[in-house]
């Protein structure tokens, strides 16, 4: 029998998952990545870091199968983070910029000024937000002494974290990236599906600094014999959002999954053609055998988060711990938490908004508020997927569901019940490595049929059981709640 294994680097960690033909997991080995931060706002991670840490990973992984029964090797990634590098010798001129960072609000802020948003909104499906590639690179092109030249002649190279993967993996030979990375960039049209001059010219990136754009799904190239003792493929490679949704294998329009993690990233698949709607972002899902596919994506910044927010107050040992305890209440008594920490994403992106903790009474207790916290995570998702129900051409079935807090029962249940939608959790959870070994194994010998013959596997099926009546009450209630979140910060800033 042999393997595939899946590459998924992530913001803080990098894990190597051999998956057999079957989609079983073999082995597995994980390395966490530091970040840094250097200045508020700013949030960089270390590319040689990066790089050793998955090397580390995979190597870990590999020994326990032996390379020999490798066919292929796929990769999903963090995504928009920021690498420049130099080309000949391998090394990077700065440290990574991570999506996180928010260094160049002021130059988005500019843009936005200026009247880019709908060139940019028409072209890249993004909109203008430092979380994008673009304004990252243009300030390392900037601020690197005698970077901006050097790209010029061709020196240097820019690559999301797929690419800088790709080019340590293949002994430097092999710069390329694929759709789904470079749709995050805000530098590539989705309609024409390749980079675009008028983008380019915005921001000032030379050409000759950007990779070559390949399909998500074909061998890119071989592994450096050193790495493993074996030349392997390269043969898929994806954004983790967009490799979980293949993982999901969500490849007809209107199947959508969401990944539970420290934020929610829920997407659906609109089919070949984009599919605009205003509040989410539209991008390439991945192009396999000459189809591109393309999603609608939200995201909701505080998921898993607030679990862990309530552990770190010490209503919680451990995330574990929530789900009995916010389940040995009927219900959370009418408290409501707003989790807008750091603002609020989609479908509101408003970023002044802050937390608010409502409804509470001299009997509000642990429970309930812990039951409020699981509430808002469901909730909030509730809010991203109605927007893209409304979006022109997506009728949603079903809603698949993965990442750490899917293990929540109560709160998949929840989550059906809001949506009044079916709610499936798969066998295997870790569908963002999944997918990538999916797109690895369609370009392999043996790998025929969908996602290369690795199924997807159903492991509980959540119905929902609630009225329209309650439905529509529980959401109006909490969307009273998220208007006084997002008025408390301007009365609060008014007090100042
Ligand atoms: N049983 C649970 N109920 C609710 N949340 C949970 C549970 N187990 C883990 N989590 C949350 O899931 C998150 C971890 O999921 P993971 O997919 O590993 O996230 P990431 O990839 O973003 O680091 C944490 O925020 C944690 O609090
Ligand atoms: O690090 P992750 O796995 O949470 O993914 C980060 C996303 O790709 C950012 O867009």
């Amino acid at each position: 029998m042999n393997y595939i294994l899946a590459l998924d680097q992530g913001t803080t960690s990098s894990r190597a998952i051999v998956f057999s033909r079957e989609g079983v997991i073999a082995a597995r080995a994980q390395r966490d990545l530091a970040l840094s931060y250097p200045h508020s706002g700013w949030v960089e991670a270390d590319p040689m870091a990066l790089w050793q840490g998955v090397l580390a990973a995979a190597r870990s992984a590999v020994a326990d199968i032996g390379a020999a029964h490798i066919d292929a090797i796929g990769i999903a990634n963090q995504r928009e983070t920021t690498v420049l590098w130099d080309r000949r010798s391998g090394l990077p001129l700065h440290n990574a910029i991570v999506w996180q960072d928010r260094r160049t609000h002021d130059a988005c802020e500019a843009l936005r000024a200026a009247g880019h948003a709908d060139f940019i909104s028409q072209a890249a499906g993004l909109v203008i937000d430092p979380y994008f590639s673009a304004t990252k690179l243009a300030w390392l092109l900037d601020n690197v002494p005698g970077a901006r030249e050097r790209a010029g002649r061709g020196e240097l190279c820019f690559g999301t974290v797929d690419s800088w993967l790709v080019y340590q993996l293949t002994g430097g030979r092999v710069n390329v990236t694929d759709p789904s990375n470079a749709s995050r960039t805000m530098l590539y049209n989705i309609h024409r599906g390749c980079w675009d001059q008028d983008l380019l010219d915005l921001f000032d990136i030379p050409r000759a600094v950007l990779p070559e754009v390949v399909p998500s799904s074909g061998v890119r190239g071989h592994t450096d014999a050193r790495w493993f003792g074996a030349e392997l493929p390269i043969g898929g490679v994806a954004g983790d959002q967009q490799a979980a949704t293949y993982g999901q294998d969500c490849v007809r329009p209107g199947m959508a999954k969401n990944t539970y993690g420290t934020g929610c990233f829920i997407m659906v698949n609109t089919g070949a053609k984009p599919a605009a709607c205003e509040r989410l972002l539209t991008t390439v899902g991945w192009s396999v055998d000459g189809r591109t596919d393309y999603l609608l994506e939200g995201s909701v910044f505080m998921g898993g988060a607030i679990v862990h927010w309530l552990r770190d107050l010490g209503v919680i040992g451990h995330s574990s711990e929530i789900e009995a305890l916010a389940t040995s209440v009927a219900d959370s008594g009418g408290v409501i938490l707003v989790p807008a920490f750091t603002g609020l994403g989609a479908p509101y992106w408003d970023a002044g908004a802050r937390a608010t903790l409502t409804g509470m009474s001299r009997s509000s207790g642990k429970a309930h508020i812990a039951r409020a916290g699981l509430d808002a995570i469901a909730l909030q998702c509730a809010d991203v997927l109605q927007t893209m129900r409304q979006a022109p051409g997506v009728t949603l079935t079903e809603l698949r569901v993965d990442g750490g807090a899917c293990a929540n029962d109560y709160l998949m249940q929840l989550q059906a019940d809001l949506l009044g939608l079916p709610v499936l959790r798969p066998r295997v959870t870790e569908t963002t490595a999944l997918g990538a070994a999916r797109l690895a194994a369609l370009a392999t010998a043996g790998g025929d049929g969908a996602g290369g013959g690795i199924a997807w596997r159903l492991d509980r099926a959540f119905v929902p059981s609630w009225s329209d009546d309650r439905r529509e009450a529980a959401i109006a209630r909490w969307r009273r709640a998220v208007a006084h979140a997002r008025q408390w910060r301007a009365e609060d800033d008014h007090a100042r």
